[in-house]
């Protein structure tokens, strides 16, 4: 008789192993070399990637990293290592951490289940909004990994959970905390990552996912409509992506007389580049220099507890 024996694989992007320049490029090319990521013709792409892109962004992102690089390590690896660990000590059961690029791969992670008799896999990709870029990625990574395998386990995928009321809850709660700490600012902008337009256009139901959290969170907040923004940030490439984009937002806020505000970004279960320097940073600077005065970051959920007892409700579901 087969025995049924659960396990949890909490998946995330990844990120490179340290800030430089080789490091950096190494993990790029990988991401970037994904189809879910950029479906260039390859024929077009590769000598694109590998002669301009990785050569000049490489050491240029090293150096961002650089500047968010935290002790123990790159933030997002930081974070995605505490959630792991403190789910597992809220389960009975064994849980891995894999990243779709880098390290620890989809591969080690996997492994590493089956071999403490893992027969059901209940995977968690921490990404609150479905995209075909991510979410799609994860599932790709995932039968990659089976086809090197004899013998396959049961598979319970978690698409999203954009909506789920304690992923809302403890949004809420960051929300409310940072208005208690700074004061309630002119407005709140939710600012998700960007896709390209297209993706949706042929069908990814990620800018929708956005907009049900976006609505529940403004719901939940008792926000009126002209306290709260919805934006998309970090565009990559020349074609148009999800709009309005959060960098070009902010610029224009100062001329609009909103002096004060906070920034979160909903769709990163940890904080990473993208968030602290990105948002924190770069975009902090732009509100500044187009007339704004006053600017708080929200953060991510990272390993709150409200954010691992979301984790914890999202696999029971599946128990
Ligand atoms: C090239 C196209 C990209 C798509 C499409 C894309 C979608 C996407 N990404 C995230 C989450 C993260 N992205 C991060 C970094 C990052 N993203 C891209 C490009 C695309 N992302 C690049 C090139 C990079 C690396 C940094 C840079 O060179 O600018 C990260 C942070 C990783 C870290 O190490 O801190 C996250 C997380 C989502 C959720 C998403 C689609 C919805
Ligand atoms: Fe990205
Ligand atoms: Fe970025």
């Amino acid at each position: 008789m087969r025995l049924d024996k659960p396990g949890v694989l909490l998946v995330n992007l990844g990120t490179p192993d340290a800030p430089t320049s080789a490091a950096v490029k190494r993990y790029l090319k990988q991401f970037l070399s994904d189809p879910r990521v950029v479906d260039t013709p390859r024929w077009l792409w590769w000598p694109l990637l590998n002669g301009v892109i990785l050569p000049l962004r490489s050491p240029r992102v090293s150096k961002l990293y650089a500047s968010v690089w935290m002790d123990e390590g790159s933030p997002l690896m930081v974070y995605s290592k505490r959630q792991r660990e403190k789910l597992a000590a809220r389960l009975d059961m064994p849980v891995a951490l894999g990243m779709s690029y880098g390290n620890p791969s989809l591969k080690s992670a996997v492994d590493s289940l089956m071999a403490q008799g893992v027969t059901r896999l209940i995977v968690l990709p921490l990404y609150p909004q479905f995209s075909c870029s991510t979410v799609g990625a994860v599932w790709d990574g995932l039968t990659e990994v089976f086809r090197g395998y004899r013998s396959l386990p049961d598979v319970q995928f978690i698409r999203d959970y954009a909506e789920h009321p304690r992923y809302i809850a403890a949004l809420k709660s960051s929300v409310e905390r940072s208005f208690a700490k700074h004061g309630q600012p002119d407005l709140l902008v939710m600012s998700f990552h960007g896709i390209p337009q297209r993706f949706a256009n042929e069908g990814d139901d990620y800018p929708i996912r956005c907009k049900d959290t976006f609505a529940a969170l403004t719901q939940a907040l008792g926000l009126p409509a002209d306290r709260v923004m919805m934006t998309f940030q970090s565009r990559f490439g020349r074609e148009p992506w999800l709009m309005p984009y959060t960098d070009e937002t902010l610029g224009g806020l100062g001329a609009k007389g909103i002096k004060h505000i906070q920034v979160m970004s909903p769709g990163f279960a940890a904080d990473c580049l993208e968030t602290l320097e990105e948002i924190s940073e770069e975009n902090c600077e732009i509100f500044l220099k187009g007339g704004g005065e006053k600017f708080e970051y929200i953060p991510a959920l990272n390993d709150d507890d409200e954010h691992i007892e979301m984790m914890l409700d999202l696999v029971n579901a599946q128990r």
